[in-house]
Order: C-alpha cells, then structure tokens, then sequence
C-alpha cells in the first residue's frame, strides 16, 4: 500500500482541528471534503476513515506511538504513522506496512516499537477499547457484566441504515431503486433497510425526493413505541433536527397534528427542511424560550415524546469523538436537565394519554432510574406501562433507551 503525503497531511489538519480546536469529527471530515474537489473517491474514503478509527482507537494509538498528550503537529504526524502501521492488526483486511515512508515527519518513529506497544496495550481493557478511565469506570458499575460486551460493540463502525418513508414511497420501490443486493430489511424494524455497501446518500434523487432518512434502527423503533393513531394530537419536545418527528408524521399518515420543540432554532430550521422533502403537512414547530411555552400547553397533547438531551453513550459507534470530549460534570449537569424535562415537560400529555421517555445512553442513571424516580414522585398520576433497551452489542442497533407511561 502506497502512502501519500498530502492525503496523510490531510488527515493530521483534521485531527488537530479535532483535538487541539476541539471542533466536531463528522463537520470536519464534511467540511475538508468539500473544499478539496480534485479528491477522488478513494482519497475521500482514505481521509475519512482514516480520521475516523484514529479517533475511535485515540488512546491505543497513542499508547503505541508513545504519544502521552498530542498537541504538536509532530504528535499527530507520528500518530498518523502509528495508526498505519497498526491498523491491518487492528482491523484486518489492510495489507501490512513494513516500515513507513522517509519522511522527515515520521523521524523517530520506530515500527518495531509501535507494534509492540501495540501488543502491550491490549493487554489493558481501557487502553485495547480505547476508552477513558472514568467512562470505563461508570459503565462496569452501571451497566455490570454486559459492559465488556457492550463497549466493544460500541467500537465497531456503524452500519448505514435507511427509514423508508411511507408517506412518499415503500421499502419495495427504494430496494428496486437502490439495488436489492445491497440493500437488507432489518428483523423486527419494518421501514429500516441496512446499507451492505457505502454511497453518497444525500446525491441520490431518490434521496432529494424524501423516499428515506438516514436513521438507525433501535432509533425506528422508538415512534412506534409511542403508540399513535390517526387524528391525534403530538408533541415532540426535544425534536433536534426532527429524526423522530418525522417518523410520527409518517405513523400518523399526516393526519392529526405534531408540535416539534427545541430550545435550538437552526436545528428546527434544518427539521422544517427535512419535513418539506419528506412531504409532511401536519407538523408545526415551536421554539421553548421559556417556562411559559411549556406550560401554555399544559393538557394539549395525546402523546409526548420526550427523546431528551443526554451523554450519547449509546452511539458511540457513530460519534467516536464525544468519548474525548464527554466530561463528568457533563453526565451529572445532564441528569439534572433530563429530571427537569421529564417533570416540567409531562405536564402537557392530557388525561389518559401517553408519553415515551427516551435517551441514547446505555447508562440506567439516566434511563432507567429517572423513569423509576419520576414514577415514584407521581403514582397518583401516572402509571408504568413498559420499556425496552436496544442493544449494540445483543442486536446490532444503537444503544437506546425507551419507557412508555400513560396519565391517569
Ligand atoms: C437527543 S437530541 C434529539 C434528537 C431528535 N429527537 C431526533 O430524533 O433527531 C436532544 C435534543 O434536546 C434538545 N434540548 C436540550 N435541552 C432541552 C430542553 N431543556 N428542552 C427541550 N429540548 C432540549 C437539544 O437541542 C437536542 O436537539
């Protein structure tokens, strides 16, 4: 395999905007791409995975190269290095680099050395799943014997995988257009197709035509699980981008009415965009720029779903980067929020309606004991009815957390 330098050049720049910048993995990569046309698609597939699995395996390519904390461009080049050497070990089906190129960026920078500090690492859990101590920490306490389990599932790459949206088309017509042979239905996920093979998603006119969203399948599961019926009235109060509320919109046939929140206005500018090519009619958004949104609303909705602000620990596997910049105090400021949502917030669902609590964090202290917590806090008025776990590890989704409770 042929190395070249202006290609690994390209994948340090955007790892010192990662780590030095503190800017976020998927913008970069996006924005060096489309400023740097003359690449071809290898070059692209080169930089982007490159960039990518260096991030997933930061602390294991450091202990390799020696790298305690990186913050010259000399630590980053011999990282880049190091990750080429170790990267056929790692991830097999790349052809073994005997030695690197000589380049005066790679000097002191020994082969032999790096492979095995390579070995030594994985001989430690924490350094072999690249992982920080204290998030390593919390996971064995929280999640227990599954964790070994689960943070090596959260350190694969994550499979593409499509929501067929059946407002405009059906899973049968977008397997026809993009191929039936590299394209697969998922067990149990009725509109989700997995992607057997990458592609430029967002040039296909397929795509432009809003026959699908990219979203990934423990993350289709979580609209139905809200329990839906034409003609009802829902309110999506931590919409984002609108991933989910554009999958009720699709539940609902476009009848009834969805309300997305966000206290973020240009994310709910991107989830208009998305709802107008994806031919939603029913859904409103609204801004929360204070208590007072929340609580005119109060007794309005039939279903609420609030898909809350977390660690995003259970999509580590797309976002490999937030392991590096997740911090303690974070998760405890954001235990705060979500008990705050989950108390303000259910006060919009009506008599006899239904709410999902959700979050994408393999973590119970901020699923599963903030719905017991919240349940306790209100037994005269609300009731437990079922919740469910998607798992990285068990079935290859996301790791997602869902509860459904229903007013009294
Ligand atoms: C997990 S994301 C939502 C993802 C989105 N539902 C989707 O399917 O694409 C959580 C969202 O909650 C929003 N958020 C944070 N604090 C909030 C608050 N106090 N009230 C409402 N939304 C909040 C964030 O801006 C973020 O968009």
């Amino acid at each position: 395999m042929k190395l070249y330098k202006g290609l690994v050049a390209a994948t340090v720049e955007a790892l010192q905007d990662i780590f030095v910048k503190n800017r976020q993995a998927d913008r970069v990569v996006e924005q060096l791409l489309k400023s740097n046309k003359k690449w071809g698609a290898r070059d692209r597939a080169f930089i982007a995975e490159n960039v990518y699995e260096i991030v997933r395996w930061w602390r294991l390519v450091k202990y390799a190269a020696h790298v305690e904390k990186a913050t010259e461009s000399e630590d980053f080049w011999h990282l880049a290095g190091a990750w080429q050497l170790i990267k056929p070990l790692q991830l097999g089906g790349h052809e073994v680099l005997e030695s690197l190129p000589e380049w005066p960026e790679f000097e002191g920078l020994n082969p032999q050395s790096v492979r095995e500090r390579y070995q030594e690492g994985l001989k430690t859990r924490r350094i072999a799943q690249s992982m920080p101590d204290w998030i390593d920490q919390i996971g064995e306490s929280e999640v227990g014997e599954e964790w070994a389990a689960e943070l090596a599932a959260l350190n694969k790459t994550a499979p593409v995988v499509l929501r067929v949206n059946s407002l405009k088309t059906d899973i049968a017509t977008v397997r026809e257009q993009l191929g039936f042979d590299i394209t697969e239905t998922v067990s149990g996920v009725p509109e989700a197709l997995l992607l057997k093979k990458r592609m430029n998603i967002s040039g296909l006119d397929s795509f432009k035509n809003g026959f699908f969203e990219v979203q990934d399948a423990g993350s289709q599961l979580i609209g139905p699980y809200l329990d839906v019926h034409a003609g009802m009235s829902v309110i999506d109060a931590c919409a984002g981008a609108g991933g989910k509320s554009l999958h009720l919109a699709a539940l609902l046939g476009n009848t009834g009415s969805i309300l997305s929140m966000d206290i973020e206005h240009h994310k709910l500018q991107e989830l208009e965009r998305r709802a107008s090519r994806n031919g939603v009619t029913n859904l409103t958004t609204m801004l929360i720029s204070s208590e007072k949104t929340i609580a005119h609303l109060s007794g309005t909705a039939d279903r609420l779903l609030l898909d809350v602000p977390c660690s995003g620990l259970g999509v580590l596997r797309r976002n490999p980067d937030s392991k590096w910049k997740l911090k303690p105090e974070f998760l405890d400021k954001i235990r705060k929020v979500q008990a705050d949502i989950l108390e303000n917030y259910s006060k919009m669902v009506k008599k006899g309606g239904k709410m999902v609590y959700a979050t994408c964090s393999i973590l119970p202290s901020e699923s599963e004991e903030q719905v017991r917590a919240f349940t306790k806090r209100h037994k005269a008025d609300w009731q437990f009815v079922s919740e469910h776990r998607t798992s990285p590890a068990r079935d290859g989704f996301d790791g997602f957390y869902m509860a459904l409770l229903e007013r009294k």
